[in-house]
């Protein structure tokens, strides 16, 4: 039984500073995934909806947002920081419900996250400067920083609210205007979202939200949209492929965050106890749906057996089960599709010749709802396909290596490159292997540990570009450099 007493809300689009149904009235359901019921209905968005809030972003360019000085745009935004704080439980709870994450999760991070996202930002933004170069006594060039214009969000079910605030607090902060499209699978925290901006003085037409699905609908409408400037995207890689190739005919700038199947190199000289403990987030938590999660577990070979008899007996003593429920340490999978998708790849585990030594099926008990085991698999070849595939659940693979040049030969072979965790004490060769590492984040030590000022992103295929400080804002503005000649 889910304990919270509040209530699931339907949702509407977020259009020109109301709240609309989408014109033809279409609606979709949305599930609580740790009960397989209806939590409500989500207005269904789709070109025509697109094209009003794109209009209204467009109107709302020369509106009051862009001319409003720096420090009321700062403090209409740390006002949506502070109103996200003081509505902390609310959010909370309807994150877990869409989401089926555990609540002390998204009370501890997600929530909070997302109102640092906008305190961050909100500061930030006043040590933003361009650039002026003298070009001896011929001329003086000065950088001039404005606006993209009117700019696509496009978000992932994950980790909904962060990563929604993660990318609109700075294209507000640059001064754009928005048209957002939260996944279809998480639409209530971004509904609350909008009537929070709204609330914290954000004018009407600034931000603009439409609900509905990617393909021939508001996400596919959004990425073709001739008047949106840029897109940000977070998902996977094969979306963003065809987010890409609809976006290259009006040729908008792109910042991309995509999947990965990060590595975890245990050493034998690190502290077990220590790597165990970052190790159970790294692989475990918001039930393994997490991008940066440490999939690929490699332990050089004298460590191996102590680390997998601790990793098992401390995975033995996760609690699976309702997301309110205060000793839950893994909610519910998202829907039912990527239950069946997580499962499947457990199956393939054992087609290529894996060993499952813990979990591998849905808990006793638990016969509605996505709930799955943590999973732990060992025994598998590095060419097989889930060591080499995102499986985006609690799902881990644990190989012994022998040599450094053995592992970082392993770590690399992928197409994706967006994080890894290095556990050693030997601080020549953690500056050594984390230099050699074909990844946009390396953590030495510790895992998930976020300075907002760093680049965050990845690089082959886990992403184009970086999020955070100063890298946010080449996104959201253009330069112009001005020349006088003197
Ligand atoms: N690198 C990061 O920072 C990061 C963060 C979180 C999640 N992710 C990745 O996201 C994936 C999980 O999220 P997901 O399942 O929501 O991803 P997804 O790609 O299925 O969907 C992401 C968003 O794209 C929309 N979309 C889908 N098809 C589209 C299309 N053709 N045109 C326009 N929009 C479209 C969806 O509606 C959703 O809003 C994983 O691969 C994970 O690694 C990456
Ligand atoms: O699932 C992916 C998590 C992404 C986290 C961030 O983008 C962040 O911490 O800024």
């Amino acid at each position: 039984m889910q304990k919270t007493d509040i209530r699931p809300i339907d949702c509407l689009h977020f259009i020109d500073g109301k709240f609309v149904p989408s014109l033809d009235g279409k609606t979709f359901d949305n599930i609580n995934p740790a009960t397989e019921e209806r939590l409500g209905t989500v207005a269904e968005g789709g070109v025509d909806e697109i094209d009003l809030a794109v209009k209204a972003a467009k109107r709302a360019l020369d509106g009051p947002w862009k001319k409003m000085p720096a420090n009321d745009r700062i403090a209409v935004l740390r006002k949506v920081g502070d109103l996200i704080l003081e509505r902390k439980e609310e959010l909370a709870a309807l994150e877990s419900l869409d989401t089926g994450k555990p609540i002390w999760l998204s009370e501890s991070i997600d929530i909070p996250r997302a109102a640092y996202n906008f305190h961050f930002f909100s500061d930030y933004i006043r040590t933003m400067t361009t650039e002026a170069t003298q070009m001896d006594d011929i001329a003086l060039n000065y950088a001039i920083r404005r606006p993209v214009g009117v700019v696509g969000l496009i978000n992932p079910w994950n980790l909904p609210l962060l990563l929604l605030t993660w990318k609109l607090a700075p294209a507000l902060a640059a001064g754009n205007t928005i048209v957002m499209k939260p996944a279809e699978l998480t639409p209530m925290t971004a509904t609350v979202l909008t009537e929070i901006c709204r609330d914290a003085g954000v004018p009407d037409g600034v931000i603009n939200l439409v609900h509905g699905f990617g393909p021939n609908s508001a996400g596919a409408a959004l990425s073709e949209h001739p008047d949106i400037n840029a897109i940000s995207f977070t998902g996977e890689t094969t979306t963003g492929k065809v987010i890409m190739a609809t976006a290259a005919k009006t040729l908008k700038r792109l910042s991309y965050e995509l999947g990965g199947k990060n590595p975890n190199i245990i050493f034998a000289d690190s502290n077990l106890d220590e790597v165990i403990e970052t190790t159970m987030k790294s692989s475990f938590i918001n039930q393994g749906e997490v991008c940066l999660c440490g999939s690929r577990i490699y332990v050089e070979r004298s460590a191996y057996e102590p680390f997998l008899e601790k990793f098992i007996a401390k995975t033995k003593e996760l609690v699976v089960g309702d997301p309110f429920e205060p000793k839950t340490k893994v909610g519910a999978l998202i829907s039912e599709e990527h239950f069946e998708r997580v499962t499947s790849y457990i199956h393939l585990a054992l087609e290529e010749g894996g060993t499952i030594v813990h979990g591998g099926k849905r808990p006793e008990g638990l016969e509605t709802g996505y709930y799955l085991e943590p999973t732990i698999i060992t025994g598998l070849d590095r060419k097989c396909r889930v060591v080499n595939e995102e499986i985006f659940g609690p799902v881990v693979t644990v190989i012994p290596f022998d040599t450094e040049e053995e592992v970082l030969d392993q770590v690399n072979d992928t197409h994706y490159g967006l994080s890894a965790s290095v556990w050693t004490n030997d601080l020549r060769r953690a500056h050594r292997v984390a230099g050699q590492i074909e990844a946009g984040i390396v953590w030495v030590n510790t895992w998930f540990l976020r300075d907002l000022r760093t680049p965050f992103g990845g690089m082959k295929q886990s992403g184009i570009g970086r999020e955070g400080g100063v890298h946010s804002f080449e996104f959201y503005s253009e330069l112009t450099n001005v020349c006088i000649k003197l």
